[in-house]
Order: C-alpha cells, then structure tokens, then sequence
C-alpha cells in the first residue's frame, strides 16, 4: 500500500524534463560568523508536476524556508532550485486579506498587480470566487468572514496568479477540524481541476497523508530530507480512515525518534 522511495538520477531527469520543481542538494545559511544558523543542508527533492507534496518535520526544521528558496523571495546559500518557467503562488496559514477591501476587492486585486484589465478582472474574481464556492459572499468584508471561509478567499488570490505551483505554508493550521476537512476536499478538488503543483507545509501527520502523493519527513535543523513516502491510497481519503491513520503512526514515530535524537 505504501512504500519509502528512495529518489534516482532518472526520477530527476524525467521530472526535470517535464519541468518539475527540483531542489539539488539545498544549503541555506542565515547571518555570518559564529551566529550562523544553517536552515537547510544538502536538501535534494523532486516534485513532480501536477503532484501533491507534503512537507513535514520539527519546528524550526527549514521547512519555511524551503518554500520562501522555492518561491523565489531569498537566495540559496548552496545548492540549486529549478522550476522550469513555471510561476509560483504562496498562501500562508494568515490569510492577510486587506480588510478596507470587500471580497471581491481582494481577489481582484491580484489580478491587477498582473496587469489584468478591469472588466476581465471583475469577471475573473467572481470565477474565482464560484472556484472557492463564496459566490454570495462577494461584497462582504474579512471580519464579516469565519476563519475557513478567509482562507477561501486566500486561496482564490492564489489561484488568481495563475501560477502552475502553489506553495502552502500550513494553510488551515488555525482551522477547527471540520472545516480544515471540508478544505482538504476542496484543495484537492481544486489541484485536480487546474492541474496544480502543490507543495504544502504542516505539522499535522493526518493531514499530510491526507493531501499528499508524497509526504517528506525533514530532519531537525539543519533541514535534510530523512525520507519520503509515496502514499499509494485512493483519493479522496478521509482524514480518519484506517489506512491514512497506519502511515500517519509509522511517520510520527519516525518523526518522534528524529525529534527525540535531537531532545539528547
Ligand atoms: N530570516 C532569518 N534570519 C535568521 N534565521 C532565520 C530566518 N528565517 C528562519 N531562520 C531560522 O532558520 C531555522 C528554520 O526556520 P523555518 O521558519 O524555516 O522553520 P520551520 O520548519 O518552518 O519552523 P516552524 O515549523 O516552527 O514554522 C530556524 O532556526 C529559524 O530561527
């Protein structure tokens, strides 16, 4: 049902190719000296386009950073990041809407940061908005919103950018339960729909083997993949089921050991 892959030259090069996201031996250093703090050392991974990938690991592992290096807001220290013309979108567990603007308001404007005229704007938004499923909820403002619904307009901002990888930084870490469930379904929806390839950080193991083709255990700082789990299950899974319930205890005790080793 489930296997630990380990990755290939030809797993890279065929991705490579097809113009996945691929990480090659990632260093990253914060500060100089002897305050020096390495995040991430020697991280190589390969997301495949149109795939869905886990990010999981201790606090304060790297995986942040991971994503601030793939998305292109700092440099590497080592290493090399390729994702080949693909334009990348990030949404973060805060939805930072701005909160003068109505819903609408939000999502449209990423479209005209792009440059997208007003009444394709207009038109896009409220596709966008049906997307997420807050068509009615259009001309309300943020705080008229609950918590699951802002980060439905986050993620039409998202989605907004029309980029073909969406980062995630633990995007429903603030959600009750049920409605980070009702969100995994309409994440997974979505990536199937659009074809999007995802890669999303978070703390929760279920959730991962929930969302994930693959789930990628970091180690603590400095950040190294430890291992990467194909999830070979049927989708839609649900969060509770016996199978996703048996990878998430083999990963949180991998995950234990690995924070444990460090805690000595
Ligand atoms: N701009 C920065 N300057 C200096 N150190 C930083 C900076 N950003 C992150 N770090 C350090 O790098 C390490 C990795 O941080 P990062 O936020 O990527 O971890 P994380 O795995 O996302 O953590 P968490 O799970 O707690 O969100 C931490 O020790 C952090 O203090």
């Amino acid at each position: 049902m489930t296997q630990t892959r380990i990755q290939t030259r030809a797993d890279d090069d065929t991705a490579r190719a097809a113009g996945a996201v691929v990480l090659t031996d990632v260093v990253k250093r914060y500060g100089r000296g002897p305050g020096a703090v390495t995040a991430l050392d020697g991280v190589s991974l390969t997301v495949a386009p149109g795939s869905f990938t886990c990010l999981l690991g201790a606090s304060g592992c790297g995986k942040s950073t991971l994503l601030s290096l793939v998305a292109g807001l700092d440099d590497v220290s080592g290493g090399a990041i390729e994702h080949v013309d693909q334009p990348v979108a990030m949404m973060f567990q805060e939805s930072a809407l701005f909160p003068w603007l109505t819903v609408l308001g939000n999502v449209e404007i990423a479209l005209r940061v792009r440059g997208v005229g007003r009444a394709e704007r207009r038109n896009r938004a409220l596709e966008l908005l049906e997307t997420v499923r807050l068509t009615g909820f259009a001309h309300k403002r943020p705080h008229e919103l609950s918590g699951g619904m802002r980060q439905r307009v986050a993620l039409a901002r998202a989605l907004a950018q029309d980029a073909s990888v969406l980062l995630m930084d633990e995007p429903f870490g603030a959600l009750d339960a049920m409605t980070r469930d009702i969100l995994h379904d309409e994440l997974e929806r979505i990536w199937r729909e659009q074809h999007l390839t995802v890669l999303f950080v978070t703390h929760n193991v279920r959730e991962a083997v929930r969302l994930g083709d693959q789930v990628v255990l970091l180690s603590s700082r400095p950040g190294r993949v430890l291992n990467v789990y194909d999830v070979a299950m049927d989708r839609p899974r649900r969060i509770d089921s016996a199978p996703v319930a048996a990878l998430a205890a083999e990963i949180t005790d991998a995950l234990r050991e690995e924070v444990g080793r460090h805690a000595n």
